[in-house]
């Protein structure tokens, strides 16, 4: 009797380990995508040893030159089909359906993700998110805005100050994070971050007495900047049951119940993090409601550049009580405010609630943060190792002013032309979003190859936007590529420049990470220049949340005379 039972656990065992095998080598899966070149599979695996070494980024564009456009890969068992040509990408991207590649969150977290413009997975909920976020980014909303991106950078100038004067190496990469912090914090919410005062005042309690670092996170600036740089650094270091949700994408449910009931210390202070990114927004959104409810009427901008955009009339303020006894740095026509008029709205099944709101303002922040900060730390290396390129973008600021007020949204483009051209030959170069992903319901043809139905998209825009096929020198950094008129723009393939996507999701905030970009680099190359610390060149970057410089961007800062 006892050695039956061992035995049908040896066969059971056995049963498994046949199974395991055979579903190692996805039989079905490759048998439909046969007929597309890519590195060679590898059973259970796929190319995930590869993503993790090398980065998807660099693998991805070492495979697009082996194997041209489009070629397979596996992410474990999930087929990729990654595009690197101007007009397959166009045709992917024309797709509204964007492919989730995964999530751990469950119950309350799990819907926010589900509401968020960029994860959601039902058509009618993005439609209904992108029609919400649209006025935020109209022309006369960002020329609203312009104020507190001078504003942010000014604070970034001023903070430079210090080790400029003693020559002190800074990471200009984490600097400018927090003035992104800052502009996205201050517009989602029209809560003055004043994320520098505060990564100051944070250094100096972690300096003084046990556990009040803890306790100085405490106004709603300081817990909402807290629970950003959380999520995004825990993101970095990864949670395992990742590594599952790639091996066994069948099981995605299972794996999202057990990371929640055994979560890991990083996950655990994850969720604590978008807790009370939750909290707060709630918060703010109920007392924004309730002031409307007592006579306050939410209005978009009047466009004029100071005005600080909309306002609540009648008194209702989204604004918070400031930080640090600050006066608040804009009035409503904050993001939050603008989405709230959605509220009521039914989008297919759904009725937008507070919590829906919630996901996008998190979402603004998450989306606006980190990749803008990326874009213009990019633009900082790439001067710093071009004296010439450096050269032509200080002799336009100086053209404008070395003391004068930068100039309004509507004149920037006239204004500083060379300025953007740099932030967009640092975006061509290094994209903050490395991939933009669709997913085919139904089956699409790319160049002479058909792709099955359900199948997950990648278009990779830095294989695309390096590629000595499509660029002529992709390594040089020549912002006159983005210069109407000049040689260079005439050799730019059209379609070759995706760094904000394409089609009907496109990134939305693209003008707006524009506008911060080039105002951001006027106000600091005004006052300063930067060089780099020795042992940074050739920068290395890695893809996660956006592609980032992965040990930041070490500059000395010199003051002009
Ligand atoms: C230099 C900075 C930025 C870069 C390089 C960037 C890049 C991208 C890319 C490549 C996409 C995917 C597009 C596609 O799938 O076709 C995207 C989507 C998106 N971005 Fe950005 N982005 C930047 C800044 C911002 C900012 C500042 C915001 C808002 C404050 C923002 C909000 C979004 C949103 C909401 C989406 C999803 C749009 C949708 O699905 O409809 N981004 N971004």
């Amino acid at each position: 009797m006892e050695l039956g039972f061992f035995s049908l656990l040896a066969y059971a065992g056995c049963a498994a380990l046949a199974a395991l095998v055979l579903y190692g080598f996805h039989p079905v899966k490759r048998w439909r995508y046969r007929h597309l070149p890519g590195p060679p599979f590898r059973w259970l695996v796929g190319h995930l040893p590869e993503v993790f070494k090398e980065g998807q980024d660099d693998a991805q564009e070492r495979w697009a030159e082996q194997y041209g456009s489009p070629f397979l890969m596996w992410m474990g068992a999930l087929p990729v089909v990654v595009v690197s040509v101007p007009d397959q990408a166009r045709k992917v991207l024309a797709r509204p359906a964007r492919h989730v590649i995964y999530s751990l969150h469950t119950g309350e977290e799990g819907k926010l993700d589900s509401y968020s413009i960029v994860f959601t997975r039902s058509l009618e909920l993005w439609k209904a998110a992108r029609g919400a976020w649209q006025p935020f980014f109209s022309a006369d909303s960002l020329a609203a805005l312009a104020p507190t991106m001078k504003a942010s950078a000014a604070r970034l100038a001023a903070h430079l100050q210090p080790a400029a004067a003693a020559g002190k190496p800074v990471d200009i990469w984490r600097e400018l994070g927090l003035m992104t912090m800052d502009v996205v914090g201050t517009t989602a919410f029209g809560v003055d971050f004043n994320t520098l005062e505060h990564a100051a005042q944070q250094k100096e309690a972690e300096g003084a007495a046990e556990g009040s670092a803890e306790r100085h996170v405490r106004t709603p600036a300081d817990r909402l900047i807290w629970a950003v740089r959380t999520i995004f650094e825990l993101f970095a270091l990864g949670n395992p049951m990742f590594a599952l949700f790639f091996l066994f994408p069948e099981g995605e449910q299972a794996w999202k119940q057990l990371a929640n009931a055994l979560p890991t210390a990083g996950f655990r202070t994850e969720l604590k993090a978008r807790g009370e990114l939750r909290a707060i927004g709630t918060e703010l959104i109920q007392q924004q409601l309730a002031a409307q409810g007592g006579g306050g009427e939410t209005t978009a901008g009047d466009g004029k550049e100071g005005s600080n955009g909309g306002g609540t009339k009648g008194g209702g303020s989204v604004v918070h009580p400031a930080p640090h006894g600050r006066p608040a740095a804009i009035e409503p026509g904050s993001f939050l405010s603008l989405v709230l008029p959605s509220l009521g709205r039914q989008a297919g099944s759904e009725t937008l609630g507070p919590l829906w709101a919630v996901g996008q303002a998190t979402t603004f922040i998450m989306a606006g943060y980190e990749t803008t900060a990326n874009a213009i730390a990019y633009a900082v290396y790439l001067l710093a190792g071009n004296p010439d390129k450096e050269a032509k973008l200080l002799a336009e600021i100086d053209g404008w002013g070395r003391h004068k007020a930068l100039p309004s949204a509507a004149d920037l483009p006239s204004a500083l032309p060379y300025t953007a051209a740099v932030v967009q030959e640092a975006l061509r170069m290094y994209p903050p979003a490395a991939v933009a992903v669709r997913e085919v319901p139904c089956g699409i043809s790319l160049g002479d190859k058909a792709i099955p139905g359900d199948a997950a998209l990648q278009v990779c825009i830095n294989a695309m936007q390096r590629s000595p096929r499509l660029w002529r020198d992709p390594k040089a950094f020549i912002p006159e590529r983005f210069m109407p008129g000049t040689p260079e723009a005439a050799e730019v393939t059209p379609g070759a420049y995706l760094p904000f996507g394409d089609g009907p999701r496109k990134c939305i905030g693209w003008r707006f990470a524009l506008q911060e970009a080039a105002l951001s680099l006027a106000a600091l190359y005004q006052q300063y220049t930067f060089r780099l610390t020795p042992g940074q060149v050739p920068l290395k970057t890695k893809m996660v949340l956006t592609m980032g410089p992965v040990d930041g961007v070490h500059v000395t800062v010199h003051r002009r005379e």
